[in-house]
Formats: structure tokens, C-alpha cells, sequence
């Protein structure tokens, strides 16, 4: 595998028409990281990908690899000469061909010696789990099997970099877990830089060092799984990882720099900010941009607590298995989702008292 420092992309355009479909996207990746895109369907992320392969033409920015230029709209190095390796959705596999030649047709159009494609073949399809099976055609496997003969011919070619366009949104739910999971220990393995596009925000968590979450074409925020998760950087950032109690409110007061009193509606709240976060509150409060809060549904008690207590009745209740999902309603109409363990005994119409620890409101601007 060819070392490298890091690849660099620097204020990428992409227009499709005369829609920006990627607006001015900025990511250095270190070699050896494995880097998420997330984001909803048409946010950009394809695109992303696949102007980084070489599949699609730029119309601004550059791709370097360290001080080599693949892409910069005048010189360009085309798919086959980047070295990368691509795995798609739909696996891609040649259908006439077993699992062992499609492994290794990579391997035969560098003309190496039979021997070497040989042991090349076998290795990769081990890393995969996939011995048993070299002989077989695709459709004798399952479509997780079929994926693994994907990502063991990316990497019997020991790509610089690999790119990983959804791979695992074919399979059921269980086959996809598995995969994350040989997903995951492969990387730990080869530490082969990856830059993975997914939708689902439970694979980023789960294999990202880093995640870039993208919205119409616009990074919105990128940090390590930990950072996306407990402190998004705006409302759709939130939304996006499981934020589900969003509520335009007002901001009554500031006590110090990090205490907010917050009027939703009739009920009055404190929040505490994170550090984080306090610069950009207190920006939308001195100018009177329009400010929501969030909380997760995990996060609000029941009971009566020190502070911040409402009272809602239950209208729905869904049961989850490890957890139930219940829906209140407040005297005003507001609703708020609530997510505690299944062994919670409430029915719809229940009267029951909640409370919001203050240091689980997080308080944005609408117009970020
Ligand atoms: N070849 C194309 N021609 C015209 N428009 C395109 C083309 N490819 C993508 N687009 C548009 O560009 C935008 C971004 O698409 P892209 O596929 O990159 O998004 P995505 O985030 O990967 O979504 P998905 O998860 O649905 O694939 C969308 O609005 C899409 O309709």
C-alpha cells in the first residue's frame, strides 16, 4: 500500500444544471481514518464520493493527496490511475464469475504471476470470511456474502484509499450489524483510510473516527461520533441524530453566560449551557434571531423534579422492546416524546408529572 500524509479536498463545487448539488465542501483526512458523509437522501453525499473517485467532473476546488494533484478542474487523474477502491450498494460482482475470479480480475489486468494472484485471492477472502466459498457464483450467496466478495476485491487491489457508497443498505437488519462489525474489525486490521456514505445515523456512530454530516450539498458540522452526538452544531444536525423535541420558544433572560430562562408557550425553563455553546446563544438572543430548544426523548424524567416540571397526559404509547416510546400532550397542545424502559406501566390518558434536567436543553437558532 502507497503511504500517504493525508488527502485534501478544498472547496469542492458541484453543480448538476444549474443546481449546486455541493457547495464549497472542505475535508482533510489523515491517512488510516475512516471518515463518514452522513446526511438524508440527495444531500450530496454521492457526489461527494464520486468525485473523489475520479467518476464525476469537479466545477471548482481541488483533491490533492498530499502534495499530489488528482483533480483541480485542469489536471485531472482518471478513476484507474487513483488507486482507490469502490464499493457500491448493489455489489457490482461479475455474475458469470466465481467468487474467486471476481476477486482477482483486478489482480489479472495488472498481469501478475498466476501464484501471487493466487495467495492475493485467498488472503483477502479470509480477511472476509469467505474460504469456503471461493468456488461458488453470486447468486449461490447471500447478499451479505455477496458484499464481502465486494470488499475483499477492494482490497486485494490495497487501495490508497476506499470508498464505500452505502454498502450495507441491501441487507436485512441483522446482516447489516454483522457487517458493520467485519466492517469495523477490517479497518482496525488494514487501516486502510475509508470514506463511507451512509443515511443511517446509527452505522456513522458506530464506525466513524470522524463524521462529516452534510445537508444540500453544505457540510453542517463534522467531529468524532462523541462530539456530533452530544453537541450538534445546529437544528438539523439535532434533528438528524435523534433530537425529536423541537420547539420554537422564547428566550426571557440570561443569568450569567451559560443559565437561559426560556418561555415555551406557558411553561417556563432554564437551560444550561454547555460551553459550547454559549457564544451562539447568547448571539441569538443580543439578535433577536428566532431561537428552538431540543431534547432528546431519553432524557426527560418522570416524576416531579427540582425544576422544569410539566405535566402532560399520555396519548400514545408505543412499545420497543427494550424501551417504550410515549407521546404527551401539555394543557396548552404541545407535544412532547418521551423514551423510557419497557417495564414503565402507563396507559394513554394517564395525568403524569415530567421534568427536563436543565443541562439536557439545547437551544439553537432557527436560521442556522
Ligand atoms: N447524474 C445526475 N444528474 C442530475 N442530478 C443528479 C445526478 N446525480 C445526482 N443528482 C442530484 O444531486 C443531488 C445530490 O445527489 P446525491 O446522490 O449525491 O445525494 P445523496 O446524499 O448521495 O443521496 P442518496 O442517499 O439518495 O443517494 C440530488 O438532488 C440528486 O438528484
Amino acid at each position: 500500500m502507497r503511504e500517504f500524509n493525508e488527502l485534501r479536498i478544498t472547496g469542492l463545487n458541484k453543480y448538476y444544471g444549474n443546481k449546486k448539488v455541493v457547495d464549497n465542501f472542505n475535508l482533510t483526512i489523515k491517512n488510516g481514518e475512516f471518515v463518514t458523509l452522513l446526511g438524508p437522501s440527495g444531500s450530496g453525499k454521492s457526489t461527494v464520493l464520486n468525485c473523489i473517485a475520479g467518476l464525476v467532473p469537479i466545477d471548482g476546488g481541488s483533491i490533492y493527496i498530499d502534495d499530489e494533484c488528482l483533480d483541480d478542474g485542469k489536471k485531472f487523474v482518471p478513476p484507474e490511475r487513483r488507486n482507490f477502491g469502490m464499493v457500491f450498494q448493489n455489489y457490482a460482482l461479475f455474475p458469470h464469475l466465481s467468487v474467486f475470479d471476481n476477486v482477482a480480475f483486478g489482480l489479472k489486468l495488472r498481469k501478475l504471476p498466476k501464484d501471487i494472484v493466487k495467495e492475493k485471492v485467498i488472503d483477502a477472502l479470509k480477511m472476509v470470511h469467505l474460504e469456503e466459498h471461493i468456488n461458488k457464483y453470486p447468486r449461490q450467496l447471500s447478499g451479505g456474502e455477496q458484499q464481502r466478495v465486494a470488499l475483499a476485491r477492494c482490497i486485494v487491489m490495497e487501495p490508497r484509499v476506499m470508498l464505500l457508497d452505502e454498502p450495507l443498505s441491501n441487507l436485512d437488519a441483522l446482516s447489516r450489524i454483522e457487517m458493520r462489525y467485519e466492517l469495523k474489525a477490517l479497518h482496525e486490521r488494514l487501516k486502510i483510510t475509508t470514506i463511507y456514505v451512509t443515511h443511517d445515523q446509527q452505522e456513522a456512530l458506530a464506525l466513524s473516527d470522524r463524521i462529516v454530516v452534510l445537508n444540500k450539498g453544505k457540510i453542517q458540522q463534522i467531529g468524532t461520533p462523541e462530539e456530533i452526538y452530544s453537541y450538534p452544531a445546529n437544528l438539523f444536525v439535532a434533528n438528524f441524530l435523534g433530537f425529536r423535541n423541537i420547539w420554537e420558544v422564547k428566550i426571557s433572560r440570561f443569568e450569567g453566560d451559560r443559565e437561559v430562562h426560556i418561555n415555551l408557550g406557558n411553561i417556563n425553563l432554564k437551560a444550561i449551557l454547555h460551553e459550547k455553546y454559549k457564544v451562539h446563544v447568547r448571539n441569538i438572543f443580543e439578535n433577536n434571531k428566532k431561537p428552538y430548544i431540543s431534547v432528546r426523548p431519553e432524557d426527560i424524567e418522570l416524576g416531579e423534579g427540582p425544576e422544569n416540571n410539566i405535566e402532560v397526559k399520555i396519548d400514545v404509547i408505543e412499545y420497543l422492546g427494550q424501551h417504550k416510546q410515549f407521546w404527551g400532550i401539555t394543557s396548552d397542545g404541545i407535544n412532547i416524546e418521551i423514551s423510557k424502559d419497557a417495564d414503565i406501566s402507563l396507559k394513554p390518558g394517564d395525568n403524569v408529572k415530567i421534568w427536563i434536567p436543565p443541562e439536557r436543553i439545547l437551544v439553537f437558532s432557527g436560521e442556522d
